[in-house]
């Protein structure tokens, strides 16, 4: 696909679709798109025991039982290529799972050793402008959980709106803010169920401070540092990018870097006691000023995670080797 395609912010058209769902829209659901009914419908679909039953059935799948979840973001999908005696299973063939309909995003589970430590990956995520609600594009991170995992490794790709921020470097986030859920959006929304977490449940130490200094070691060790960064994200719905003004504000509120994922999976990971690491591959710079004659575009976002592979892949796996060794003491 050429870099062209997307010059001025025009954005690429959905995947085609197999399984009943076509433009990232269940065709069978199509009535209930509309806001709250929509919402509530949905993320009340996913109970304790159907999420149980998924669970289940990829434990009937591979003999690994992992730790350490990780869901990779726009483009840094391309890591889970360093997985060893691999179980693919693809979205398509898990009962009740969404697809994947981003570029860039392959929708696939996988089971496997990243450098000798057992993990299960998502080679793919779901969000909220696909049309899912949050509860359905944080979902699968509560099935991690009943698969066994107490740990979650989250990435994405960001806009850097931070001024020292630069093309490819890295931000660890050190905290989030949940703006779609300020307006009521949350994908803990709903009835709760004990079984996962509490009703209300503390954000205060959301991003595990001992794992990110570990990060920020492993960042020195591995001769990044001036690369690496901590700072807060945020996850607006998309599709589109961001306006001028839209920029400028958030940058008022302390945002360093903009995105369109990963709080509501942290949120969801916090609520049933998963212990969360994630980091934002800062892929274009998000600049307040009109005058600017590029704009941010996909496919250049999905690009720069592929040029980042080996850095990335070294981070995630030697956090995954720490966290591995933290838990056999
Ligand atoms: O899945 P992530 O958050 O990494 O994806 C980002 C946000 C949009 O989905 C996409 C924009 O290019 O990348
Ligand atoms: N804005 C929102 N989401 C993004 C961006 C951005 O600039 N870059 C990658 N994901």
């Amino acid at each position: 696909m050429s870099d062209k395609v997307c010059q001025n912010g025009n954005g690429t058209a959905a995947k085609p679709l197999t399984n009943g769902i076509a433009n990232g829209v269940d065709e069978k659901n199509e009535e209930k798109i509309a806001g709250v009914f929509y919402n509530a419908k949905e993320a009340s679909w996913y109970t304790y025991d159907v999420l149980q039953e998924i669970a289940n059935h990829l434990l009937a799948r591979t003999q690994l039982r992992p730790k350490i979840g990780i869901i990779l973001g726009t483009g840094l999908g391309s890591l889970a290529n360093q997985l060893t005696d691999a179980d693919y299973i693809d979205y398509q063939t898990i009962p009740h799972f969404p697809v994947s309909t981003v570029e860039g995003h392959v929708g696939r589970l996988i089971f496997g050793y990243l450098k000798g430590v057992p993990v299960m990956c998502m080679q793919g995520r779901f969000h909220y402008y696909e049309g899912y609600p949050l509860a359905k594009c944080a979902m699968p991170v509560r099935v991690m959980k009943l698969v066994g995992c107490s740990h979650l490794i989250a990435t994405n790709a960001a806009g850097g709106l931070h001024p020292d921020y630069k093309v490819g470097d890295i931000m660890l986030m050190k905290d989030h803010i949940n703006i779609m859920g300020f307006a009521g959006n949350n994908p803990l929304q709903g009835p709760n169920d004990s079984r996962f977490g509490p009703r209300f449940p503390n954000m205060f130490n959301a991003y595990d401070f001992k794992l990110l200094k570990k990060a920020k070691e492993i960042g020195r060790d591995i001769g990044i540092e001036n690369n690496l960064h901590e700072g807060v994200y945020i996850c607006l719905g998309g599709p589109n990018f961001e306006t001028v003004a839209e920029l400028k504000m958030l940058r008022i509120w302390g945002v360093d870097a903009v995105g369109m994922s990963t709080v509501h999976e942290i949120t969801t990971a916090v609520h049933c006691g998963m212990t969360c690491f994630a980091f934002s591959l800062i892929t274009n710079l998000c600049i307040p000023s009109y005058d600017l004659e590029e704009s941010p575009c996909h496919e250049d976002i999905v690009g720069i995670g592929k040029r980042q592979e080996n850095t990335l892949t070294e981070l995630v796996s030697r956090m995954a080797k720490h966290i591995h060794m933290e838990l056999k003491k």
